[in-house]
């Protein structure tokens, strides 16, 4: 594939490997303009000015390989950021009166948890140190392995490539960025080839998720709490590489929760869902209860409860109907 590059076209390039235009920025050579897209890469790079690329120190006829190291570089480093989760373990800690949590749980890829208790129970603190990757340096003392071994330092720290994918209660943007903007730069920092179509393919599922519409030009400052969120979902779903998904009360946001789940919950990942919704606490195979800042206890979702489920759900979606009934200035 790498090998045949010189001779494929521009278009194509570009669409297999938007990432591309690094290599044009760092070594300031003009990124292909649309009326050469039909030119192979080899074509291009010899279409440019020999002598203007001499004045920026660039022999021309090396172009073409330095640009296949760059694509072959940038594959390898794709590469190695695939994670290889087995497992995610929680080793008990403690209470908040600093009573021994007697649990240890082993989460496997596939695996949907919900964590359900009162406020300020704790639920947001046990997410928070699997996504810290605590090791008995928080007030719960939890310790969480990876599979089976205490995960390296510099896994807790990286921005980048994060093994723990985190949808809290509040979402703030704080750049000033387009919601395209915003998707294209995750999808290439990704090294995402198709991102035209991912881009889409988000923002369609953002407003499956949403109320009011969201445009590819919207500012995602602009975003309400709701539409954050289900951008965030939706990104998550697409782009994220992250094998562990935390999903922090996804019911506060007025979104399609049903839609939501069955996008974030894959065979790959892991998921952990703090809730106070009983259909989204049922909807999980096991659930944890958390009580004054502990892992009360385990519980498996039993037949009976998966039976009251689709109760619930048809309660639920009456309950969505009426809901958008009120938010669409209706009355009944
Ligand atoms: N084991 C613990 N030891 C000490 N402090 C704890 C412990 N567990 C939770 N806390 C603290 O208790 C407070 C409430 O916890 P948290 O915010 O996780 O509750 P919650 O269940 O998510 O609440 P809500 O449902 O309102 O979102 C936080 O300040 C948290 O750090």
């Amino acid at each position: 594939m790498i090998n045949a590059i010189p001779n494929e076209k521009i278009d194509k390039i570009i669409k297999s490997y938007p990432y591309c235009r690094d290599f044009f920025e760092a070594m300031v050579v003009d990124y292909p303009p649309k009326n050469k897209y039909q030119l192979t890469v080899k074509e291009y790079f010899d279409s440019l000015d020999s002598y203007e690329l001499k004045l920026k120190g660039i022999e021309q006829e090396n172009l073409v390989s330095l640009f296949v190291s760059f694509l072959e570089n940038m594959e390898e480093r794709q590469k190695s950021v695939q994670w290889n989760i087995e497992s995610l373990t929680i080793i008990g800690g403690q209470n908040k009166y600093g009573e021994r949590e007697n649990v240890s749980i082993c989460l496997k890829p596939g695996d949907v948890v919900s964590i359900v208790g009162p406020t300020g129970s704790g639920k947001s603190r046990l997410l928070g140190d699997i996504e810290w990757l605590a090791q008995g340096d928080t007030p719960t003392k939890r310790k969480i392995l990876i599979n089976g071994t205490i995960p390296p330092q510099s896994w807790r720290f990286s921005i980048e490539h994060k093994l723990v994918a985190q949808l809290s209660q509040n979402m703030n943007f704080v750049m000033d960025l387009s919601v395209e903007e915003f998707i294209k730069m995750h999808g290439e920092s990704r090294m995402i080839s198709d991102i035209e179509e991912k881009t889409r393919l988000i923002l369609e599922k953002a407003n499956e998720l949403a109320g009011e519409e969201i445009s590819l030009d919207t500012p995602v400052t602009a975003l309400s709490g709701g539409q954050s969120r289900a951008l965030m979902i939706a990104d998550t779903a697409f782009l994220s590489s992250s094998p562990i998904v935390l999903i922090d009360e996804i019911e506060n946001a007025g979104i399609d929760r049903k839609i939501a789940i069955s996008l974030l919950v894959t065979n790959e990942k892991i998921v952990l869902i703090a809730t106070h919704d009983p259909v989204l606490a049922l909807s999980a195979e096991r659930r944890m209860v958390i009580k004054n800042g502990g892992i009360e206890k385990i519980i498996e979702t039993s037949r009976n409860e998966k039976e009251h489920l689709h109760e619930l759900e048809a309660l639920n979606q009456k309950l969505m109907n009426y809901r958008e009934i009120l938010r669409t200035g209706g009355s009944f």
